[in-house]
């Protein structure tokens, strides 16, 4: 997707503010060559979408329930870091548009306002966490995410290290600036932690975490078939099929590429969701043909938000919600459940 890149014909959207350049790609950026990063929307331009017809499709429904949640799409937004150096409006700006548009926001563990002030805003959220090895502290931000309103987890298991990024390595950027501060990684006395990676963490982590909260967790970085059967034997409850949108390993396997393996060894007994590289309705309508039960977006929903706070992340969404609307009735298809694999070439 094109990057804001400051120009002044954007100037007349409400909001606006200049993006910092190194913030710019930090938001842009993969690991690497950038060869996952930039295969993810590759490979949806190489999918085509054999349409049915005379269907009598009739008016369309893009009605969603995921965990007991209603969305009026299967369009969610992706859990991704740093909001306020986007927008000042930060999350609870995203978090507004997620509300208005009547979808799921996936709060990130990196989010630079609290969990409390973003579900003010009434929307429907789930967080997203790093498996922590420090568990007592995972137990309270699990805790706190839920008793904010969180309706589910998302737990980001394609990160045992942090990606080498080289556009950040090339601006020396490696941390909030001063000011900002993940507010969600503070521990019971208010004290700050860092986020952590760690490579030794292993499916009974799962385990003790799937204990430890009744909440439905998902695990988000799935592209093996192998670890979406485990995933289903550990009692996860769903699945986001997600390559980190080319930020951790490049040379990863493209999401849209990955995700009928995955679907096939799930064999619907928990919903696949996907993200990465999905960009228009087109894309959307490939993804829930190959048997996705919703996606998510990352990249867009920042441009969106720096473009003209939340206003500009709800053209974002109601732009795809058009998109995939148009989509569905030009394929045959009333609902996302009427398109079939065989529709997609
Ligand atoms: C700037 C940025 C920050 C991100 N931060 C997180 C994060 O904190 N946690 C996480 O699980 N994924 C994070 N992601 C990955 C997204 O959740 C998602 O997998 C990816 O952006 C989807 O690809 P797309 O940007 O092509 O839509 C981040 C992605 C970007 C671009
Ligand atoms: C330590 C948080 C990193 C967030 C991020 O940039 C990503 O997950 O891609």
């Amino acid at each position: 997707m094109t990057e804001p890149d400051g120009a002044a014909n954007r100037a007349d959207l409400p909001g606006r503010v200049a993006l910092n350049p190194v913030h710019r790609d930090f938001f842009a950026g993969g690991a690497g060559e950038e060869r996952t990063l930039r295969r993810n929307e590759e490979a949806f331009a190489q999918r085509w979408i054999v349409p049915r017809v005379l269907r009598g499709a009739g008016a369309r429904d893009l009605r969603t329930t995921l965990f007991g949640t209603d969305l009026t799409m299967p369009v969610l937004i992706a859990p991704t870091a740093f909001h306020r150096l986007a927008h000042p409006a930060g999350e609870v700006g995203t978090a507004r548009a997620a509300a208005a548009a009547g979808t799921i926001m996936v709060l990130s563990m990196a989010a630079t306002q609290p969990v409390e002030d973003v579900a003010a805003t009434g929307a429907h959220l789930w967080m997203q966490v790093y498996p922590q090895p420090d568990e007592d502290f995972q137990r309270h931000v699990v805790k706190r995410a839920g008793a904010a309103g969180c309706r589910a987890l998302v737990v980001t298991v394609d990160s045992p290290v942090l990606g080498r990024r080289e556009r950040d390595r090339r601006h020396g950027f490696r941390d909030l600036p001063a000011g900002f501060a993940c507010e969600n990684m503070r521990d019971a006395d208010g004290r700050l932690r860092d986020i952590a990676m760690d490579p030794a963490l292993s499916w009974e982590h799962i385990d003790r975490l799937r204990a430890s909260t009744g909440l439905p967790i998902l695990l988000k970085g799935i592209l093996h078939p192998q670890d979406a059967r485990l995933a289903v034997e550990h009692g996860v409850d769903g699945l986001i099929v997600s390559n980190h949108g080319g930020r951790q390993l490049d040379g990863a396997l493209a999401t849209v590429d990955a995700l009928p393996a995955v679907v096939r060894a799930v064999d619907n007994r928990i919903p696949v969701l996907l993200d990465g590289g999905v960009r228009r309705g087109a894309d959307v309508v490939v993804a829930l043909a190959l048997g996705a039960t919703a996606v998510l977006v990352g990249r867009p929903v920042i441009w969106g938000l720096a473009a003209g706070g939340p206003g500009g992340v709800r053209d974002v969404l109601e732009t795809l919600r058009d998109e995939l609307d148009h989509t569905l009735a030009l394929a045959g298809a009333r609902r996302p459940a009427d398109l079939s694999a065989d529709q997609v070439a």
